[in-house]
């Protein structure tokens, strides 16, 4: 795909909590030009993790707001928000964070966070989608990537990626069967909203519109 000549790469801030893989994958794709876009920051909820060091290793300012550091989650979310803000990103994208952002990050951002979950929304929201899945028998899941909202993964769906539940997976084998699959719908997903925006109308997203959300 040619890269877009009237327009600078998207500033994306990335959030983890963990190995970010995702992350990586992002990292790994804006470093062609015709992706459309670069991790100006990377930030997460605890520190010590292998997620701030890719970003590190890739260079990219990084920084750690830890819920405890602040008196009320109120604080928290109201600091994450000021820190993610100074970055001036043209999207947010959760990238298994963990922490759930609250309504003033939301309106900061306004419907430009999004969120990989490792499910097929609206089944097994949360922190357990792979156990969850694996525990009610289900034959086939994946991973969605979602506009964030106030709720618990019930955001408008922007994309999904299915996968098979084999019979002598367990939660570990099953997520990283997921992950794969997962990686590359988040890498495809935020280079056309880098490159092409997308629209949100109700619960319906749809790529294209020119601006990188509504
Ligand atoms: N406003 C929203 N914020 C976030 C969402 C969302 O859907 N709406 N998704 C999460 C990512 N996620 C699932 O994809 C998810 C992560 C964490 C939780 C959760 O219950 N967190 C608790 C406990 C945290 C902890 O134990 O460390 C919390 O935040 O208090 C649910 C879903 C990203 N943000
Ligand atoms: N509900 C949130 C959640 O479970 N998020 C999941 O955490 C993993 C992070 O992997 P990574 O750190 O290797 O990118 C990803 O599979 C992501 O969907």
């Amino acid at each position: 795909m040619p890269p877009t000549p009237d327009r600078a790469p998207a500033r994306l801030v990335v959030l983890v909590s963990g190995a970010g893989t995702n992350l990586q994958a992002l990292i790994d794709a804006c470093a062609d030009p015709a992706y459309g876009a670069r991790v100006v920051a990377v930030g997460a909820d605890r520190d010590g993790i292998e997620g701030l060091a890719r970003a590190e290793r890739a260079g990219i300012p990084t920084f750690v707001r830890k819920v405890g550091q602040f008196t009320s989650r109120a604080y928290w979310d109201k600091a994450l928000t000021d820190t993610v803000a100074a970055f001036e990103p043209d999207l947010v994208v959760l990238a298994g964070f963990m922490k759930l952002c609250g309504p003033p990050f939301l309106e900061r951002f306004e419907q430009r966070v999004v969120n990989t979950h490792p499910a097929l929304s609206p089944a097994f929201p949360g922190m357990h989608g792979p156990a969850e899945a694996l525990e009610y028998g289900v034959k086939v899941t994946g991973a969605t990537l979602f506009v964030v909202d106030e709720g618990v993964d019930t955001g408008p769906i922007i994309a999904q990626t299915a996968v098979p539940v084999e019979e002598d997976d367990d939660v570990d084998s099953l997520h990283e069967r997921i992950k794969v699959a997962e990686r590359q719908m988040l890498v495809d997903a935020v280079g056309r909203i880098a490159r092409e925006g997308i629209t949100v109308t109700g619960r319906r997203v749809r790529f294209g519109g020119g601006a990188r959300s509504n």
